[in-house]
């Protein structure tokens, strides 16, 4: 099928002015794959509450999560909820509610205790995977259950009272300058996910404000580039019908495209205002990890999903498992955790300019990233071993299923329509092309949209080093920094909790030992040495710091931004 079966083949051209309505079909398009005016957020605020009494039970244990936490009795809790049935949930808003509230019991309860479990209860995996199951989405928390539909937003400050201004906790940009269109649609609009002040989240699981400011930057930031999303489509189509004023219409969506991710990048930087490096290493991180790869803190084989006692009938599917002296029926399953790398905004960039992530961004032996590294964009170099699609790629599959056939659909636009993708890239490249082969020089149209494409790939690459920095400054730094006195109390104080802090340093950090450095150490000895297997994915005697995506991090990031940079140097 044709990536372009949306898009017309005649009728009204592609108007060269990117700032006029949006054609209808780009619209439908639009509407088609959930993608609203907020981008990848939803139209309007997510649901807060779900309508139906029968669900009290779970709306009033998220309510209490971080205290309920914070007390270590998040899971005694769990274990009296009554194993609710989804049939009463209605409208797509309640199922989205309803993933948002057992994906922050399925990570609380697997990681708010003195070890994590391995078991997850049928009161959450059985309506866990019947919610994730009709969203097309993993039984984990995603992106989408902590951020995109994870939040609210107050009224105006003229009308409501907003945060107080904050002092930074470091020298961070100011508030960002935000492209005109944001600025009308921030006057008009009472549900304006652009405007930090007026965002809060509905959930965390800390009840810091560093934990939700997490959250929200990534919220304004998908909000802000909204707008961005139908220019780069129509200059797509424009280059798919092969237009005369495609490069005209390029060259303009290219550089408003550099403007947008500059300001995304502003707000990526008020990180810093309100998101405490040390409280989210040591407090929130730990709650984020997933189930994959995760030998070293104690889940060899992930997490298993217990759906009840064990019948012992022939032909029962699933795996049976032990659970407290008792035989149980389940599955046993294994996931990334939530992470910002599953923004649908961030992959859009990339597909519609081309840009290629090769890296499988993990260290384990199974997926090695180096060799694709060293051949940027051939995947063929893949070798039996590596069985996971890149990174990118997969991650798309913890997308809503809307945005992830949106992506897909973008990443087979490209020159001509045929469905083999390559996006802008593709375009300029098959550009200078023909200008070699015609022996002549690049017109002065032709080298505008070159500079403006070679321009974007490097604001996209400069947004990468901003957030390289951020990973420096809040898992890099705070895993080579000794655990504070007041996260270690924190586990020491609260009997049979989990000591949070050896939790983040067992994750993050993968070495001989499974720890690998002073932070590690200390953790894994507060631990209770439940940490096993420590040498898988690591390097002898080496330290690698992994996300709570699961990825060799620095080295997986750098080559990410280098992969940008590398695109934009088409037929240079
Ligand atoms: C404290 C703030 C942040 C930290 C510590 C952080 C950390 C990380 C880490 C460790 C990865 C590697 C993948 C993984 O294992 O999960 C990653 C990837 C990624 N993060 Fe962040 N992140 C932060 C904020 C954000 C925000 C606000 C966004 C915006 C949506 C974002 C977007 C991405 C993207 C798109 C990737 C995939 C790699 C790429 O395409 O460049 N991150 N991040």
């Amino acid at each position: 099928m044709s990536p372009y079966e949306h898009l017309p083949t005649s009728g009204p051209k592609p108007t060269s002015d990117a700032d006029a309505g949006l054609p209808d079909h780009i619209q439908s398009l639009l509407n088609k794959y959930d993608v609203t005016s907020n981008g990848f957020l939803p139209e309007g605020p997510p649901l807060e509450l779900l309508p139906d009494e029968y669900y009290a039970p779970w709306e009033e244990l998220i309510r209490r999560l971080p205290e309920s936490l914070d007390a270590g009795i998040f899971r005694e809790e769990v274990d009296t909820l009554p194993v609710l049935e989804t049939s009463r949930l209605k409208r797509e808003e309640e199922w989205r509610r309803a993933y948002v509230v057992l994906c922050f019991f399925a990570h609380g309860y697997i990681w708010g205790g003195s070890r994590p479990s391995e078991v997850l209860p049928p009161s959450i995996s059985l309506p866990l995977l019947s919610v994730s199951s009709h969203l097309s989405l993993p039984p984990i928390a995603t992106y989408a259950s902590l951020n995109l539909w994870n939040f609210r937003c107050v009224a105006p400050p003229s009308t409501s009272q907003s945060l107080p201004p904050s002092p930074p906790l470091t020298p961070a940009s100011s508030t960002p300058s935000l492209p005109s269109t944001t600025q009308a649609k921030t006057a008009d609009k009472k549900f304006d996910p652009t405007d930090l002040s007026r965002l809060r989240t509905l959930h965390t699981f800390t009840g810091t404000p560093s934990e939700s400011w997490f959250y929200l930057v990534s919220v304004a930031m998908e909000a802000q580039g909204a707008y961005i999303i139908p220019v780069m489509l129509r200059a797509l189509q424009a280059i798919s019908l092969r237009s005369e004023s495609w490069k005209e219409i390029t060259t303009k969506a290219l550089r408003e495209l550099v403007t947008c991710v500059e300001a995304v990048g502003e707000l990526l930087e008020r990180m810093y205002e309100r998101c405490e490096p040390m409280v989210f290493y040591h407090q929130i991180r730990p709650f984020l990890a997933g189930s994959k790869g995760m030998s070293a803190v104690g889940l060899p084989r992930g997490v298993f999903y217990d759906l009840g006692p064990a019948g012992g009938e022939e032909g029962e599917e699933g795996d049976t498992e032990v659970v407290r002296g008792e035989k149980r029926k389940g599955k046993w399953m294994a996931y990334r955790g939530g992470s910002n790398g599953q923004s649908s905004l961030i992959q859009f960039w990339d597909l519609v300019l081309g840009v290629e992530h090769v890296s499988h961004g993990n260290s384990s032996p199974h997926s090695s990233s180096s060799s694709s590294s060293s051949n940027p964009g051939n995947t063929a170099t893949k070798t039996t071993e590596q069985k996971d699609p890149p990174f990118h790629e997969e991650v798309r599959s913890y997308m809503p299923l809307p945005h992830r056939q949106f992506l897909s659909l973008v990443s087979r636009m490209g020159p001509g329509g045929g469905g083999k993708g390559g996006g802008i890239r593709k375009a300029i490249t098959e550009m200078v092309a023909t200008a070699h082969q015609q022996a002549r020089e690049l017109t002065k149209e032709e080298m505008e949209v070159q500079e403006a494409f070679t321009e974007a790939t490097r604001a996209l690459a400069r947004f990468r080093d901003l957030h390289l920095k951020i990973v420096a400054r809040y898992i890099v730094i705070p895993s080579r920094q000794k655990v504070p006195e007041e996260f270690r109390s924190r586990g020491e104080k609260r009997d049979g909790v989990v000591n949070l802090a050896s939790v983040s340093s067992g994750l993050h950090e993968r070495g001989d030992n499974g720890m690998g450095d002073e932070g590690g150490k200390e953790g894994g000895g507060e631990g209770g040495g439940w940490k096993e297997g420590g040498k898988e994915g690591g390097k002898e005697g080496g330290k690698e710091l992994t996300g709570t995506g699961g990825t060799a991090l620095l080295p997986f990031l750098k080559q990410t931004r280098d992969e940008t940079l590398r695109a934009g140097e088409v037929g240079r």
